[in-house]
């Protein structure tokens, strides 16, 4: 399975483009659509959420509930365009150039380097590729992926460990059910519930005072076959993949599995998972500070990973920058912004790393038939456990 996604934040519209869903999985507009409102609920955005109701519609690969096994399209329309349309226009304008053109780069966004590297004088062409309205089409995308691991039994649940040092304290190792719990919620996730009103409230002051704060997420995935990924090639390791699709996440700055870079501090007899076996469950491990992955592949404990995202750069009280025109001392530029985004980034960190975990499904097992892969699953799995 591959992707490609298109579109500007303010253009007329999102694209993604899938090759590689097998035929015969059952999937309506809604199952995306759930995942879209999810992104768009998280606390501390803008005023941007406001205007976006975000919907799918799919243009090519799917009749009548079922995917075709040909390439799916969705798009997504973008709602704010209505009010962009002279400054996004297609056709040449004259005086294009003074419409909401951006010359003061936010320190921490790509409007400078995006703009030195393709020599574009107004960094709105930089800005409106680069914002993290991209990551929509990715969450629509992750909710295919999503359908395919549901109807294998795989859960994902993704949940915010962190926002601005204010942190949720989550045990150890969360259980089977514990994790099938939190999938279900459909808004934002926070294990520890106790957490959530401060984290709000660091929210509004840190908006009050014109700054912003990022944060930490986590993703668990249960009931993962043993073996996906494979130790036998530098790009075909799972947990590889997983991690550069998470940084490719706008703002995300680092990744770690299981105990992560606790696992520089402590001796290798604390940090390996011994292995056990039982008739009913077949292998496994006492503990899971792995995270699930040895040797870039699935060791079938639930995979656990987190993700940090920086602060938002565009600041309401804005730093230091240059004007590329003048070259004197500006403050930089101030677009509309969110103040936090990282319950929305929890969203897109389930969606991106379900769409891996799905990638590896479908190269490990025939992926024409939806029903044969099943098949294939079941039977897998029972090998796993007898070997
Ligand atoms: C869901 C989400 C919303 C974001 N909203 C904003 C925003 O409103 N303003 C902003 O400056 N950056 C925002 N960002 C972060 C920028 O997109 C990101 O910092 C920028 O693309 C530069 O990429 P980098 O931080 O990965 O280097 C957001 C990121 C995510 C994931
Ligand atoms: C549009 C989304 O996020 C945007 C991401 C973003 C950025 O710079 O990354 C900047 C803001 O865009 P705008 O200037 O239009 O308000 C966010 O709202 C979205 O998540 O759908």
């Amino acid at each position: 399975m591959r992707f490609i996604t298109a579109g500007e934040s303010h253009g007329r519209e999102l694209t993604g483009i899938i090759e590689g869903v097998p035929a015969g999985l059952p999937l309506s507009v809604l199952d995306i659509n759930e995942e879209l409102a999810r992104r768009q609920k998280g606390y501390g955005r803008g005023g941007r959420m406001l205007i976006e109701k975000d919907q799918v519609t799919i243009t090519s690969g799917v009749r009548h509930g079922y995917t075709l096994g040909s390439p799916i399209t969705l798009v997504i329309e973008n709602k704010d365009w209505k009010n962009w349309q002279s400054v996004m226009g297609v056709e040449a304008v004259s005086g294009h150039d003074q419409k909401r053109r951006v010359s003061k780069p936010r320190p921490g966004h790509a409007d400078l380097v995006g703009g030195i590297k393709y020599g574009h004088r107004d960094l709105r062409n930089v800005l409106e590729r680069s914002s993290a309205r991209e990551t929509t089409m990715r969450v629509a995308i992750g909710a295919i992926a999503k359908k395919i691991l549901s109807e294998l039994a795989i859960v994902v649940a993704g949940h915010v460990m962190e926002i601005g040092g204010i942190t949720s304290q989550v045990p150890d190792q969360l259980t089977a059910e514990e994790i099938a719990k939190l999938s279900e919620k459909s808004s934002v996730r926070v294990v520890d519930p106790s957490c959530e009103e401060k984290m709000k409230a660091l929210i509004d002051e840190t908006k009050k005072k014109g700054d912003t704060v990022g944060g930490v997420v986590e993703v668990v995935v249960d009931n993962v076959p043993i073996g996906l990924g494979s130790y036998t090639h530098w790009d075909q390791k799972l947990d590889g993949k997983i991690a550069q699709s998470l940084l490719s996440i706008n703002a995300f700055k680092g990744v770690e599995f299981g105990i992560g870079f606790q696992a520089g501090t402590l001796y290798g007899s604390q940090v390996m998972d011994e292995i056990i076996w039982s008739q009913a469950t077949g292998y496994s491990r006492k503990t899971n500070h792995l995270g699930g992955f040895e040797g870039g592949m699935t060791n079938g404990m639930p995979i656990v990973v987190r993700g940090v995202m920086k602060p938002i750069p565009t600041l309401y009280k804005p730093l230091q920058s240059v004007d590329i025109d003048t070259k004197e001392v500006y403050q930089a530029s101030v677009e509309r912004s969110d103040s936090c985004a990282v319950p929305a980034a929890c969203v897109i960190a389930e969606a991106v790393v379900a769409t891996e975990i799905a990638q590896g499904i479908l190269a490990k097992f025939d992926s024409d038939q939806f029903d044969q892969l099943k098949k294939q699953v079941s039977q897998y799995r029972e090998y796993t456990k007898e070997f």
